[in-house]
């Protein structure tokens, strides 16, 4: 076989494609802005953030989001440090609203029975689709369950944790042919979401910290292969008690799109801040302005 091809060699294919008008598969993680992140088959997606800036939390709702909206979708999750139980747990609050404070201490009441029934069908319903990879926490693991699975969607938390096949000098090393084979996974039709650790940075006042100002693609830990082997790069970034931006830091097939979320911790749920207005329904206009508003002169209408 000679070591190239040519563009004639592809031609016939490639112009079938364009002309079929079929667009590439992506897999929609949520409504609004959601829908800016692109998730589907050959994509692989990076996400990092300060410890407990709720990496975890936003990762898994896009994967039960993405079930949910996908009846045709399967997803294998590895998580190093969450066992499945507390990720559902969590997904169960983000789902009925009931604190996840509550859920984890098992104090449930009547008055919360309703939303926490149809939480728990919710999540039945794509409970044979989410699979979680039993420990070790090795790529070769990952792949293996994969391919059991047959999943289309690939998580990995995170991936400074999760051994690579071979020796490595460091783990510099064994990130990097992490990210290799992660490719090679995404080319063979996987959709890969892969958290990483980030590291600390100098802030405006030249102390060492995880500040948002100074997030950026070279901040993922042991980085090189991560932000170039990605196709997207996100950083969740608080910027106070209850909003994040998920900044956008590489987009490879189109433009960066930073989204601003709500994050309510103690349901562990993201709310796009533009959220879609509901069809047929007004929005709201604030009291104040209303106040505030000049009253009409008399006679008029
Ligand atoms: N019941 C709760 N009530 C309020 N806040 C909570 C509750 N449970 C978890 N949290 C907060 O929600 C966030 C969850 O973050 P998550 O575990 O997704 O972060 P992460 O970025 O993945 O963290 P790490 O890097 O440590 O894995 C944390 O800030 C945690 O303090």
């Amino acid at each position: 076989m000679k070591s190239f091809f040519t563009a004639g060699d592809l031609f016939e294919d490639w112009r079938d494609e364009i002309e079929s008008g079929k667009p590439p598969t992506l897999y929609r993680c949520g409504t609004g802005d959601f829908e800016k992140i692109e998730l589907g088959p050959g994509r692989v997606m990076l996400i990092g953030g300060a410890p407990g800036a709720g990496k975890t939390a936003f990762v898994m709702q896009c994967v039960v989001d993405a079930l949910r909206i996908d009846p045709t979708l399967r997803a294998c999750v590895l998580n190093v440090e969450m066992a499945p139980g507390v990720l559902l747990d969590r997904q169960l609050a983000r789902l009925s609203g009931v604190d996840a404070t509550l859920i984890r201490q098992r104090k449930l009441e009547t008055i919360h029975a309703d939303r926490i029934d149809q939480a728990f069908s919710t999540l039945e319903s794509i409970g044979e689709r989410l699979a979680f990879v039993r420990p070790p926490y090795s790529l070769e693991n990952l792949a293996n369950a994969a391919d059991e699975f047959e999943s289309g969607l690939l998580v990995l938390d995170y991936i400074q944790r999760i051994e690579a096949p071979g020796d490595h000098a460091d783990n510099r090393g064994s990130v990097n042919a992490s990210m290799n084979f992660l490719r090679q996974f995404a080319d063979n039709g996987q959709a890969v979401i892969v958290v990483s650790a980030v590291g600390r940075t100098k802030d405006s006042k030249g102390r060492s910290s995880y500040s948002g100002e100074g997030l950026n693609l070279a901040s993922f830990r042991e980085s090189s292969e991560l932000e170039f082997g990605c196709d997207d790069a996100y950083i969740l970034v608080p910027i106070d008690e209850d909003t994040v931006k998920l900044g956008h830091h590489k987009s490879r097939h189109g433009e960066q799109r930073d989204i601003s979320l709500s994050f309510a911790k103690s349901i562990q749920r993201f709310t796009p801040e533009s959220a879609p207005s509901i069809p047929g329904s007004k929005p709201r206009t604030p009291i104040e302005s209303l106040w505030n508003r000049p009253k009409p002169a008399k006679g008029s209408v």
